[in-house]
C-alpha cells in the first residue's frame, strides 16, 4: 500500500468526550493546490498560509517536475516558488501524485502542454478513479492521452504539446477535470472552450478556480454551454503573493463536534467567507436546529451543542460534506436524507458505502441507495465499536466525531490518513477536549 504518510499505521481510540474553546481552521486544500499549481504556471510566486499535507505536497513535486522550484519555510506559513512559466519541461520521472485526485487531474492537463510524454500515477485508492473523460479531452485537443490498463484510471501517460481548442466533457464525474482545463487553457496559444455534455457537480469548486485565477491575473469564464478560458494568458499575482483562505471542509469536523458535544461553546476562527461550497455546512447545522452563529467579518464561527433533528439535504455541490453530515444524521432525532451523491462514490474510496458499512457497525440504520445515503437517527445511540478509516481522511475525521458522542470506546483503523488534508487533526481535536488515544 504506497501512501505518502508522515506517520506509520496508527489506529486511534476516541472516548466520549465534551468539546469546547477556541481553535484555528486549517488552510484550504483546494485554494493551496491552485496557488502552487497557478505559481509553477508563473514566473513564479509566494503562497502564504498554505496548507502542507501530503495531497498538497503531491503537487508542490508535480511543480518540481514541471520544472519549477519549490522553496518551504522552516514553519511551512510560506511558500516560495519558482514556477515553469506556462512552459512545462518533460519530467525526468514518473509524477507520484499518491492519494490526491486533485493533483492528478490538474497537473494531467499541465502534461498536455509539455512537448513530449508525461507519465503519472498514485496509490491503490487513486489508481481506481476516473480519470477518462481528461484523458479523452486531451485527444480532443489534439494530444494523446492513455491510461495504461485501457480503463480510464491511472497510471496514465500523456503527450503534448497541445494549443488548445475545445472539448466537449461530461460535468458529473469530477468537477476537477474543468479546472485542469481551465488552469493550462489560459497558458496555451488557443485558449480551451469547454462544453458540459450533463449537469455540473461540485461546481463550487470551479468558482474556486475562477476566484484563484483571478487573483493571478488570469481570466476564465461561464458561458451558456460551460467554460471558456482564453489563451496566451500570464499568471502574475498581484504583488507576487497568495494567501490561503481557511478550509471549510476541515471545519465542518469540529463545528459537528461542537454541535454535538460543545457545553459551553467552540469557536472556530479562519472561516472568512469563499467561494466554498461547503460553507454549506453552516446552513445544514442551522437547519438541524443547531445553536451556531457565523461572524462573516471577523471569520469566527460559535457553536454549542443543542438536540439536532433530520434533514434532507442534497450534495451535488458539496461532496465532501456527505460524512460529516451522515454523522450529524445519525445522532439527530428522525430521518436524514442525502441526495445527489453518486459522485461520492467516485472519491477516496466509495464515501456513500463507506459511511453506511461504519455507521452500521456503530448501531445507526442506514439505507443506501445508487444516489441517496438514508439514515435513521435517534432511534438508538451510537454505539462504540471497532470501525475501519478506509484509508480516507474524511471518513477517519467523520468517525473520530461520532465517536465523541458513542457510547463507549471507538477504534478508528487507519488514522494515519488525515494527513492527506488535516495532519494535526487529532492534535487540534485533543485540544479542544476529546480523549485521543494514539495506538
Ligand atoms: O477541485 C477540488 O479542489 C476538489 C473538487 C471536488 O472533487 P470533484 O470535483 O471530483 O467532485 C472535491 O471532492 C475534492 O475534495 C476537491
Ligand atoms: C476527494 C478529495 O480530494 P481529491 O479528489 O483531491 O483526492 C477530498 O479531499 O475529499
Amino acid at each position: 500500500m504506497p501512501r505518502d504518510c508522515d506517520d506509520s499505521r496508527m489506529n486511534v481510540e476516541i472516548s466520549p468526550s465534551r468539546v469546547g474553546g477556541t481553535v484555528q481552521a486549517p488552510p484550504s486544500k483546494s485554494y493551496t493546490h491552485r496557488a502552487i499549481l497557478a505559481a509553477g504556471y508563473a514566473d513564479g510566486a509566494t503562497v502564504t498560509d498554505p496548507l502542507v499535507s501530503a495531497d498538497t505536497r503531491a503537487t508542490m513535486r508535480a511543480v518540481e517536475a514541471y520544472g519549477g522550484t519549490v522553496d518551504r519555510s522552516a514553519d511551512d506559513s510560506t511558500l516560495d516558488i519558482d514556477g515553469f512559466g506556462g512552459q512545462p519541461d518533460v519530467p525526468d520521472d514518473v509524477i507520484g501524485c499518491a492519494n490526491s485526485g486533485t493533483t492528478m487531474r490538474l497537473i494531467t492537463a499541465t502534461g498536455a502542454l509539455a512537448d513530449g510524454i508525461t507519465v503519472l500515477s498514485g496509490d491503490d485508492s487513486l489508481r481506481s478513479r476516473p480519470q477518462g473523460p481528461l484523458l479523452d479531452a486531451v485527444e480532443q485537443l489534439g494530444g494523446r492521452a492513455k491510461s495504461t490498463r485501457g480503463n480510464g484510471q491511472a497510471p496514465l501517460v500523456v503527450e503534448g504539446p497541445v494549443d488548445g481548442g475545445s472539448v466537449s466533457i461530461p460535468g458529473d464525474v469530477s468537477s476537477q477535470y474543468i479546472t485542469a482545463l481551465l488552469m493550462a487553457g489560459a497558458v496555451t496559444d488557443e485558449g480551451i472552450e469547454i462544453d458540459l455534455e450533463t449537469e455540473l457537480k461540485s461546481a463550487p469548486y470551479v468558482q474556486i478556480t475562477i476566484e484563484v485565477l483571478d487573483a493571478f491575473g488570469v481570466e476564465a469564464v461561464e458561458t451558456d454551454a460551460g467554460f471558456r478560458v482564453d489563451g496566451g494568458q500570464s499568471y502574475a499575482p498581484a504583488g507576487g503573493e497568495y494567501a490561503v483562505p481557511g478550509d471549510f471542509s476541515s471545519m465542518s469536523y469540529l463545528l459537528a463536534a461542537g454541535a454535538l458535544a460543545a457545553d459551553d461553546e467552540l469557536e472556530v476562527r479562519g472561516a472568512q467567507p469563499s467561494a466554498q461550497g461547503d460553507a454549506a455546512i453552516v446552513e445544514v447545522l442551522e437547519r438541524m436546529g443547531a445553536d451556531i452563529d457565523w461572524d462573516r467579518d471577523g471569520g469566527v464561527i460559535t457553536t454549542r451543542q443543542s438536540s439536532l433533528s433530520g434533514i434532507e439535504v442534497g450534495v451535488e455541490d458539496t461532496p465532501d460534506l456527505l460524512p460529516t453530515i451522515a454523522v450529524l444524521g445519525a445522532v439527530a432525532d428522525g430521518t436524514t436524507t442525502i441526495t445527489d451523491c453518486e459522485h461520492v462514490r467516485y472519491k477516496e474510496t466509495d464515501r456513500v458505502s463507506a459511511v453506511a458499512e461504519e455507521l452500521t457497525a456503530m448501531g445507526a440504520t442506514v439505507e443506501e441507495e445508487q444516489d441517496t445515503l438514508t439514515i435513521h437517527g435517534g432511534e438508538s445511540d451510537l454505539q462504540g465499536a471497532t470501525v475501519d478509516g478506509r484509508a480516507d481522511h474524511r471518513i477517519v475525521m467523520s468517525l473520530a466525531v461520532a465517536g465523541l458522542v458513542a457510547d463507549g470506546d471507538t477504534t478508528i483503523e487507519g488514522g494515519e490518513h488525515v494527513d492527506v488534508s488535516f495532519p494535526d487533526f487529532f492534535d487540534v481535536f485533543e485540544g479542544i477536549g476529546a480523549t485521543v488515544t494514539r495506538e
